[in-house]
Formats: C-alpha cells, structure tokens, sequence
C-alpha cells in the first residue's frame, strides 16, 4: 500500500501542486487547507507523514504541530515556509518537526525528506515491535543497558553466530538465551540447556553426547545427548567457564566438524546446533590461568552480550519491581499492591548482589508479607538485608524498646549492645551499637557470613568516624589484618554508612 500524506496549506495552488508531485512519485495525499482540518484528518484515518506549512490563518503551523505531536507522538511532520527564519526552524524541531523545508520547495529535496521520515518511522516501528514481542520472553527494561542488550538480539538473533553472554548471576542471562533462540530461523525448533556447573564432571560428556547401552555402569538403554535432542535447534551452555578441560577439547570438535559420537559408540553422528553459551566468569582470567582453552574462547565467542549486574542499571528498577509485584500479587490472589516513592527510594539504594533474582524473590516475599495495599519504607526497610546501601530504619522513640523483640527471623545481635554516642565524638572508645543480620535463603552461607562482616566493619568504621586503628581495636584485629580484610570485601574509607 503506498505511503499516505497529508499536505496542510491555506493556499490552494500550492496543496494542488505538491499534491501532484507527490502522487506521482507513488504516494497517496490528503488535503487540509487549515491546522484544525489537519487535525480532523489524523484523528479519522490513518495517515504516515504529515507536511505542514507555518504561515495559515485561524491556526498557525507550530501551534497545529504542537497539537498534532500530542495526538499522535510518532507521526512525523515536516514543516514547510516561505518565511523560513532560523529562530521557526529551531522553535518547530524542539515542537517536534522532523524536518524544516524553505519554500519554494524544490521537488527532489521534497522527496528526499519524505523518504528520510519515512525510512526513521519504519525503524522504529520495527523496534517497537521487537520490544513488544521481547516483552512476550518476560525481559522488562528501557534504559540504556537493555536497549543495547534488545538492540544486539535484534542484530544477531536471525544469524547462525555463537553467542556468548556475560554477566553475574541472576543477571538474565538464559532470558536473553532463549530471546535468541525465539528470534532466530530456529525458533520452532528445540531450545536446549545445559548447566555445566550442575553436572558431576564424569557425566558431562553423557550429557552433551548421549551414551549407548552398557557404556557405563547405569547406562542401561541408549540415551541422546543434549546436542542431539538440539538438532536443528539451539543448545544453551550455562556457566561454560566450569567445563572440565577434557570437555572442552571435545566440545571444540563438535563445534568445529559438526559431528559426535555418543559415549561407548563408533558410529559418527552429525548435528545442526546453533550453540549459545553463558559465564559468570571472566573467561580471559580463566585462559590466562591455563583453565579455559583459547580456541574454545574463540569458537564460542562470535558476538558477545554483556547482560550488567542490576546495580549498574537502577534505572530498570520501577519497571521491574512493578511488573514482579503485580505477577506475585496475581499468583498469590492478593489486589494489586501499590509501592510508596519512600520504599521504591529504598529498593533503589539497595545494591542486590544477586541481581534480577534477588529483587524478584524480594518482591514475591513483600507480596505475599506486606499487609496495607501500600508498600511503605518501612515495609521496603524490613524486607532488604542491612547494609549495602540500605538505610537505617527511623530511630524508634520509646527509650525502653530500642530493638524489636528478638525472633526465630528476626535480627541476630552480633555486637554488643551499648547504644552509639549521641554526639559524634573524634575517637569512639565505646564499642558501637548492634548490628542486625537476618538469614538469606538466596545467599549461600559463605556470602552471608562476607555479607555480615562487611556491616560489621563498616558499622565500626561509621562508629570510629573512619579511624581505621580505632576500628581494628574494638574488633580486636591487628591493624594490618584489618586493612587486608577491609580490601577483600571490596571496602574503602568513607564507604561506611550510618
Ligand atoms: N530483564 C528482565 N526482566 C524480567 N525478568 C528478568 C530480567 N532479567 C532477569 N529476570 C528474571 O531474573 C531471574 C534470573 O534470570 P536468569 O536465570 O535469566 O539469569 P542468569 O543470569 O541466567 O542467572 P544464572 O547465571 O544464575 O544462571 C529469572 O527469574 C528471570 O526471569
């Protein structure tokens, strides 16, 4: 169907002859002699570009263009006068204009700007459309970090290319996985994953190739493996970083020749497997470490994805506190919760070292926990683990009840608790007021054991006004061992909080 555009003028000759011109070059026209008939003509049918004079009585161009950007923010206008000063021009970009003409127009630049407007709305149709279908794979996000992540499924999704996705945990890395497999030729095909941290090295090789009866103890019957159940699909490899050596060396065959045998078997299988693998690791440490093959690096490593951790894309946060609190809300049979700026302020302080899964399992809990139909700071507060940027909860009143009383959940006292000095004074002799810790079921008991000494030292440190010997006294730690342990929890003075 060609192109619809409606030509706004106040004067006749002109609507007829631009008209022409473009009718001839293959568009279809409508006609408005007034900004307000213009605006009658885009809110009726459906029209592409729109090309607008600035001079008309009644309405003047700009004010028409500012109405029409604000019925319909994506048509694009260009705006055309004879009396074309740069101050019009300026004023009818910031309005909105995509292009400015000076009359009289000259037919081939006419056409040029149409063309240009018209190729950018296309554009950006179609990435709208990609967006939309992408938020059909749960991937929610607009700022910068995602649009670079949509744009590169985009462009590498429909190519044969190895992917490899970096990132922390919890990251999305399968989610951008399957956006891939979903986007590609493939996508009708099998989506396979494979968890290479999760599989007892002696089996990994059953599991990527199969097996043939009697291969092994337990190989009772013939079995596929994971590249096989692939064929013609996409095969996922998480945390490829944690494959035993002796793997890698024939995964690189595989991926080389395209052909396998199953473990236990001569015969020679072929396979079509568009291959995309994950890391939490930073495979060139690994290579340099002598861990990871080089040319395995280079196999897999076509186009590269860096999905950031969430803490360096807060600007995500609303979006995806407010999509996991309407799904939990909905799986939990409870109304709609409604967040307060207060507790979005907090959860957005918050550095989530387990990422996009931590925050999604925060929200479920406050889900299903929160009892108002408003997410309060408070109910933000008790729900974050102390520390890492979360801030203190208001100080309670009562003198007699500073802590809450003590619970199987609740706060576990790890220092003493002489309450903090009401006025800060040069150097703390008293030790520092409690610290609270609660369990984490999503952090393994290393982290939270890392997670508590972190807020212990930084509470110290706030206490000792960052006096680091004062510090390393109250906690009984040698000076030296202190700093050490300071540097391997990734802490730095002034990084104290309260
Ligand atoms: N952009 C996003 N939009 C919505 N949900 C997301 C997004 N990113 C991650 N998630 C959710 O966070 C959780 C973790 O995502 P995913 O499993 O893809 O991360 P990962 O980086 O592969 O984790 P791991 O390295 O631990 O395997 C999932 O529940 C997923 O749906």
């Amino acid at each position: 169907m060609p192109a619809s555009v409606l030509i706004v003028d106040d004067e006749k000759n002109i609507l007829l002859t631009l008209s022409q011109s473009l009718q001839l070059a293959g568009y279809q026209t409508h006609l408005a002699n007034s900004g307000q008939v213009a605006l009658d003509v885009v809110s009726a049918r459906p029209v592409d570009a729109v090309l607008m004079d600035v001079k008309m009585p009644d309405m003047d161009g700009l004010t028409a263009l500012a109405k029409l950007t604000e019925l319909k923010p994506e048509l694009p206008v260009i705006m055309m006068s004879g009396h074309g000063t740069i101050d019009t021009a300026v004023k009818a970009t910031q309005l909105g204009a995509r292009d400015f003409l000076e009359k009289p127009i000259a037919r081939e630049r006419l056409l040029v700007a149409l063309r240009n407007v018209l190729k950018h709305q296309a554009a950006m149709a179609e990435l709208q459309e990609l967006r939309a279908q992408l938020g059909r794979y749960d991937m929610v996000g607009s700022g910068p970090a995602m649009q670079r992540i949509f744009s590169l499924i985009q462009r590498t999704a429909p190519s044969e290319g190895r992917v490899l996705i970096t990132g922390e945990n919890g990251t999305g890395k399968e989610l951008i996985a399957r956006a891939l497999h979903q986007h590609s030729k493939r996508k009708g095909q099998p989506f396979v994953k494979l968890n290479c941290a999760a599989v007892p090295h002696e089996l990994i090789e059953s599991e990527l190739f199969g097996h043939e009866k009697g291969a092994f103890t337990g190989a009772v019957s013939v079995r596929r493996g994971k590249f096989e159940l692939a064929h013609e699909g996409t095969l996922f490899l998480d945390e490829i970083g944690d494959m035993p050596q002796a793997m890698q060396a024939k995964l690189l065959r595989v991926l080389q020749e395209g052909e396998l045998e199953r473990v236990g078997g001569a015969e020679t299988h072929k396979v079509d497997v568009r291959v995309v693998a994950a890391t939490n690791k930073n495979l060139e440490a690994e290579i340099a470490a002598g861990r990871f093959r080089e040319d395995l690096y280079y196999r897999i490593n076509v186009v590269q994805i860096h999905s950031p951790p969430l803490r360096e894309r807060r600007e995500d946060l609303p979006d995806l506190i407010k999509t996991f609190l309407d799904e939990a809300c909905a799986k939990n049979g409870r109304r709609p919760l409604t967040l307060s700026p207060d507790a979005l302020a907090v959860m957005s302080a918050y550095d989530y070292p387990g990422n996009v899964r931590e925050l999604r399992n925060l929200v479920e809990r406050l889900a299903i926990l929160c009892e108002g139909p408003i997410v309060t700071r408070t109910d933000a507060l008790e729900l974050l683990p102390r520390g890492r940027n979360v801030p203190p909860p208001a100080p309670v009143e009562t003198p007699a009840s500073p802590l809450p009383p003590p619970s199987p959940e609740a706060a576990v006292v790890l220092a003493s608790s002489t309450p903090a000095p009401a006025i800060a004074a040069p150097v703390a002799t008293e030790p520092p007021a409690p610290v609270g810790f609660r369990p984490r079921a999503d952090r393994t008991f290393r982290e939270q054991v890392e997670d508590a000494e972190r807020e212990i030292i930084q509470h110290v440190l706030s206490h000792t006004h960052d006096n680091v010997t004062e510090a390393a006294r109250l906690l009984d730690l040698e000076r030296g061992h202190f700093y050490k342990k300071m540097k391997a929890l990734g802490l730095r003075r002034g990084s104290s909080e309260s």
